[in-house]
């Protein structure tokens, strides 16, 4: 299997909190992957190490055979490492549309020149970049609702939005921090629909933080769970419901 992102013994200390502790992770070729625990487990730490947010203290990140660990976060989603945010990032002022094709324009390499002149290169760039970020918000169904303000949105459209600004990135790796947070249950099995197609129209690897069990049992091919900014457990969804040190790690969080 080409295991595409590789995280190898990665610590990282916030003071005197150990908020990750020598956790390794592998994410193979269109694998979709879970990465669950009680809160101030050290999921988001691990998504902000991946993504360059934070430098790591320990460990490396190997993405594609190449080390990445510790580059800056725009080499990183350049690299094709996409993700979204567990509060939602979305441009004020800006249409939805526009706040996709934002998203893809550092993608995008016209130089100061072209910009300044608008030449016919910049001007068929910024199409094509258009009619992508349009293909992105079909993908995510939506398409009808390309020129309203995101503010305007129902939640779960809001959140639909982060995900088609993520793809416009071109990633190999999409990283999920908590998509389904604040959505009712049939939100939940729409999101889940929605990760499936993904999945299978873009052929890329998926990471997934989340906390409602419906969908990481649904999706995940294999889930990791932390715990006190340890592994504590991995494996596939049926050995994590059956394991013990995971039901007593969640029992004492009162979940
Ligand atoms: N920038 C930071 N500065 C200080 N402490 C931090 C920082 N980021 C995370 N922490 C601490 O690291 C620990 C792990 O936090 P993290 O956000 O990674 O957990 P999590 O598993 O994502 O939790 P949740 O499910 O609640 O989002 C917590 O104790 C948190 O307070």
């Amino acid at each position: 299997m080409d295991n595409r992102l590789v995280i190898k013994n990665i610590a990282k200390s916030f003071g005197g909190v150990k908020a990750v502790q020598d956790i390794s992770i592998e994410v193979g070729h269109q694998q979709i992957v879970s990465i669950i625990g009680p809160n101030g487990a050290g999921k988001t730490t691990v998504f902000n190490l991946i993504s360059g947010i934070y430098p790591v203290d320990q460990g490396s990140v190997t993405f594609l055979g190449e080390n990445i660990t510790n580059r800056p976060q725009h080499l990183i989603t350049r690299a094709g490492i996409a993700r979204t945010f567990q509060n939602i990032r979305l441009f004020k002022g800006l249409t939805v549309l526009e706040n996709v094709m934002t998203a893809h324009d550092p993608m995008i390499r016209y130089n100061l020149l072209d910009s300044l002149l608008a030449t016919p290169k910049k001007r068929r760039m910024d199409k094509e970049n258009q009619q992508l970020s349009e293909y992105y918000l079909d993908l995510v169904g939506l398409s009808a609702v390309k020129d309203e303000d995101p503010f305007n949105l129902p939640y779960g459209h809001q959140r639909k939005l982060e995900i088609a600004r993520a793809l416009a990135t071109y990633p190999k790796v999409l990283l999920l921090d908590e998509p389904a947070a604040g959505l009712n249950t049939v939100e939940v099995q729409d999101l889940i629909k929605l990760i499936e197609k993904i999945h299978r129209t873009l052929d890329i690897s998926i990471v997934i933080i989340d906390h409602r069990m419906e969908l990481i049992m649904d999706l995940s091919e294999k889930i990791y769970v932390l715990n006190f900014g340890k592994l504590l457990a991995e494996g596939t969804p049926e050995e994590i419901q059956n394991n013990d040190d995971v039901t007593k790690a969640y029992i004492g969080e009162g979940y």
